[in-house]
């Protein structure tokens, strides 16, 4: 999931394009892009478009945005979610391992009266705590398939500026490093500025140089760039095929450490040009295809 398009629940008529365009995942939204008297409408909007097979027939992941735990529209949202098929739920405002274990026993009665198989959940690490407890969040149920930054929340009511290179740093590394303990993916946060590509470029080659998996976007003109800063070049894909080849001749021989392109390889290395040729492929990238 390298781009995940952002749809307001109370807007259908973008939801067909968001479903013809290049994100690989459409993140319909129940919560702040939704006013609090319209819930209801877009709860039955995003419903109806999850159970629509010429929105389906897309092929994109269907994350869906519920408001958080706590509100009094959680409940709602998860009842009328369960049974859509949707692959994910992505809980807004995580703060705890405990509020995502709640958050969890709520939606999985919803999906046992609904008779529908379990989701996955996507924890938004956009509070000061929840960014303290960002692993604990990760690691808290086998069901938290992913972690994602919202800097929207975590900036805007505590004045950090949301170009400051140190704090978008230390708040993504932060996050990667919770999702890597858990071993799941960690998402980038939206950026607002949608009129500025060079800043969504650089925020999003920032954060995959940090080995996040993807971005999230707000507007159709971030999706390409998300899309190609995701995604490995020719020349990683082939020092890549490099290190694996070189890899198995070692480990064919018994040998643990050796030397490509005058860089010492071993174990993690091999594996993540692996996991950079895995990725290729899944994309249908170059020769790793
Ligand atoms: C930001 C927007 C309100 C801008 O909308 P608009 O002014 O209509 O944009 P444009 O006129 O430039 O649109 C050009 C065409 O693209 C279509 N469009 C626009 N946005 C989308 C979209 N999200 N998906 C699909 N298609 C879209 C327009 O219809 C135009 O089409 P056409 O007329 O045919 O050419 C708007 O983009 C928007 O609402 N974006 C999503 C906002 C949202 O969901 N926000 C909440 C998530 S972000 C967040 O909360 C992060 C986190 O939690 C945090 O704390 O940071
Ligand atoms: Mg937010």
């Amino acid at each position: 999931m390298r781009s995940k398009l952002f749809l307001p629940g109370t807007r259908p008529e973008l939801f067909l394009k968001g479903a013809a365009s290049a994100a690989d995942a459409l993140s319909f939204d129940l919560e702040d892009s939704v006013a609090p008297e319209r819930k209801a409408e877009a709860r039955a909007h995003v419903a109806a478009a999850l159970r629509d097979p010429a929105l389906r027939a897309a092929g994109k992941l269907a994350i869906v945005r519920v408001n958080a735990l706590g509100t009094p529209h959680f409940a709602e949202d998860v009842a009328a979610l369960a049974g859509t098929g949707l692959d994910a739920i992505n809980l807004p405002m995580v703060e705890s391992a405990a509020m995502v274990r709640d958050a969890i026993a709520i939606i999985a009665r919803a999906e046992a009266a609904a008779g529908a198989a379990p989701c996955g959940i996507l924890a938004n690490i956009e509070t000061p705590r929840g960014l303290r407890l960002a692993a604990e969040i990760a690691c808290a149920d086998p069901r938290v398939t992913g972690l994602q930054i919202g800097y929207g929340d975590l900036f805007e009511p505590f004045g950090i500026a949301r170009d400051d290179e140190v704090a978008l740093h230390q708040v993504r590394l932060q996050v990667r490093l919770a999702a890597a303990e858990a071993r799941i993916p960690a998402f980038d946060g939206a950026l607002a500025a949608i009129a500025s590509p060079e800043r969504c470029r650089a925020e999003a080659e920032a954060s995959r140089r940090l080995g996040f998996a993807g971005k999230s976007c707000i507007h159709p003109s971030q999706i390409a760039i998300v899309n190609a800063a995701f995604q490995p070049g020719e020349a990683e894909i082939a020092r890549a095929a490099r290190v694996v080849a070189a890899a198995e001749e070692a480990e064919a021989k018994g040998i643990g450490a050796y030397t490509v392109d005058g860089q010492m390889v071993d174990a993690p290395f091999a594996a993540s040009a692996r996991a950079v040729l895995a990725l290729a492929r899944r994309l249908g990238l170059g020769a790793a295809a």
